[in-house]
């Protein structure tokens, strides 16, 4: 345990505890069993190395075949080895929102960007994001601090399309999930879930809005472009313009396009959900690309978006979300908060990442398509050891962490995208857009540090466990992760 956690018998004066680790049960079990199975591996090992060597057969049939079954249980000694690390010191950790409140001012409540990735409006609907989109702005946080970037590696305007139609009905959802207090925030999970729906004309006109929604950007799917009676103002009909003739998904100019939750919005006073308060920001971004220029998949995308936001608005923290999942608990900000707001951890606190769930696998999973090992059960192993991986979901880092350690920071080629650059133009002004156009595009990263040094890394399939290692080798710091319950 550590930082607020360690004050397990506070006083009454002393500041509430914002969250706690405490080792599991089984702990002691696990060592006691490491210990009987590895002797029973030496035994084992033992016999074959007698059979081979201090009495060896007259056949070199057995003696092949005691040869191989030595080495097959060699590598099998190997791999159970390998996996003792997580059983060693598994924790849970918990977290006590309900006292961040008392201690905790209202400026303390720090921006927050979250970035969604979506590559294919055919593989992963836009309906879909859309869900994701509207889970993670109906958080239970500030609304004027939460930004949502979403990355189009499709490049599409059906994708596009979609984040418009949502960001009216974004206006409607917000304020009625905070009324009713929902936990599934995402539309879809809402109405498809069983329970207990209110019995209300406001029940049934928000779940009209949105099957209409649902079936406006169908239609559009189906038909596989935007025709003129969906355009319904001069600024949407100039975003779609873009999609030029010579517009293809892996050669095109960057798009960058800021939602209206209402008509025409000149600057962020009047984006007011219908309750009267502000609305987060809903940003669209396909970044530029090239068929002469590296892209680095969903590291690069993480990355245009790390650089679009820093121009924007620069949140001390991100999350970053796939297109495929959504948060199922709005407390999920205030749960981070509890670990990022203790000064205690201030320094050694790279990330957080919460359990990761896969949705839609059958109900028994007999085959484990949950994969709740690599997911949710050895990552509290790690977490009671130096801190588990990222594993690209659900996971919210500290901004500053991804430009090198704190004591040899990593300063980018242009102060706009330090952690420590103060942004003070309005996001829909001309030059925050034309810097933001300019980061984006596809030859920005040509002789800079991104990839290696700042930001996401490049040079692996898997860009979440690879970018965890690089940053643990770099500067070694420790992270964990909370994971008791299920946020996403
Ligand atoms: O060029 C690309 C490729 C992928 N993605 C997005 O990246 C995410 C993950 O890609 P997916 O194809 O769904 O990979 P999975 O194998 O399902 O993803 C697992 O493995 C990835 C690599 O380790 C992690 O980043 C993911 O979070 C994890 O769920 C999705 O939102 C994609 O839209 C992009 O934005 N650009
Ligand atoms: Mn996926």
């Amino acid at each position: 345990m550590e930082g607020r956690g360690l004050r397990a018998g506070f006083t009454t004066d002393a500041p509430p505890p914002l969250h706690m680790s405490e080792p599991l049960r089984r702990t002691a079990f696990n060592r006691l069993f490491a210990v009987v199975y590895f002797s029973a591996i030496l035994a084992l090992l033992y016999r074959h190395v007698r059979n081979l060597f201090l009495h060896p057969t007259t056949s070199f049939l057995s003696f092949s075949i005691t040869l191989s079954l030595f080495i097959s249980d060699l590598v099998l000694a190997f791999m159970w080895a390998s996996a003792q690390a997580f059983r060693m010191s598994p924790i849970r950790r918990k977290e006590f929102p309900q006292n961040l409140k008392r201690i905790i001012k209202d400026k303390d409540f720090v921006g927050l960007d979250v970035f969604i990735c979506t590559a294919d409006p055919y593989k992963e609907p836009p309906m879909n994001v859309v869900n994701t989109a509207l889970s993670l702005m109906a958080y239970d946080y500030p609304t004027e601090e939460i930004s949502i970037y979403v990355s189009d590696d499709g490049g599409s305007v059906l994708t596009l399309f979609a984040f418009m139609e949502a960001a009216k009905f974004a206006r409607h959802w917000l304020p009625f999930c905070r009324e009713h207090n929902i936990m599934e925030r995402s539309p879809h999970v809402y109405f498809c879930s069983n329970y207990q729906h209110p019995s209300s004309p406001h029940f049934d006109k928000i779940k009209m809005m949105y099957e209409d929604m649902k079936v406006k950007v169908e239609h559009v799917i189906d038909k596989d472009e935007v025709t003129d009676e969906y355009i319904t103002d001069h600024q949407q009909r100039q975003a779609f313009n873009k999609w030029t003739k010579s517009f293809t998904r892996m050669d095109h100019p960057t798009v960058i396009q800021i939602m209206n939750h209402d008509q025409i919005i000149l600057d962020k006073s009047n984006d007011k959900d219908i309750s009267g308060r502000l609305m987060p920001n809903l940003i669209y971004v396909s970044r530029g690309k090239s068929k002469t220029s590296p892209h680095h998949f969903k590291a690069g995308a993480l990355n245009v978006l790390l650089r679009v936001s820093a121009v924007m608005t620069n949140a001390p923290i991100i999350l970053t979300q796939d297109c495929d999942m959504y948060s199922n608990d709005p407390q999920t900000p205030l749960r981070m908060l509890c670990y990022l707001s203790d000064p205690a951890l201030k320094s050694s606190l790279a990330f957080i990442q919460f359990p990761q769930r896969f949705h839609g696998v059958n109900k028994d999973d007999i085959y484990d398509n949950e994969y709740k090992l690599p997911f949710q059960i050895n990552p509290m192993g790690l977490d009671g050891l130096k801190g588990p991986n990222y594993v690209g979901s659900g996971c919210v880092f500290r901004r500053r962490a991804l430009f090198g350690d704190p004591s040899t920071p990593v300063a980018p080629e242009i102060p706009e995208l330090s952690p420590e650059h103060v942004v003070n133009k309005p996001i829909r002004s001309q030059e925050t857009l034309s810097l933001a156009h300019h980061v984006a595009s596809c030859n920005y990263e040509n002789e800079t540090k991104w990839g290696s040094k700042t930001g996401f890394r490049y040079g692996s399939l898997v860009e979440d466990f690879y970018t965890s290692y690089r940053l643990r080798c770099e500067d070694g710091r420790a992270y964990f992760a909370t994971l008791r319950g299920l946020h996403f």
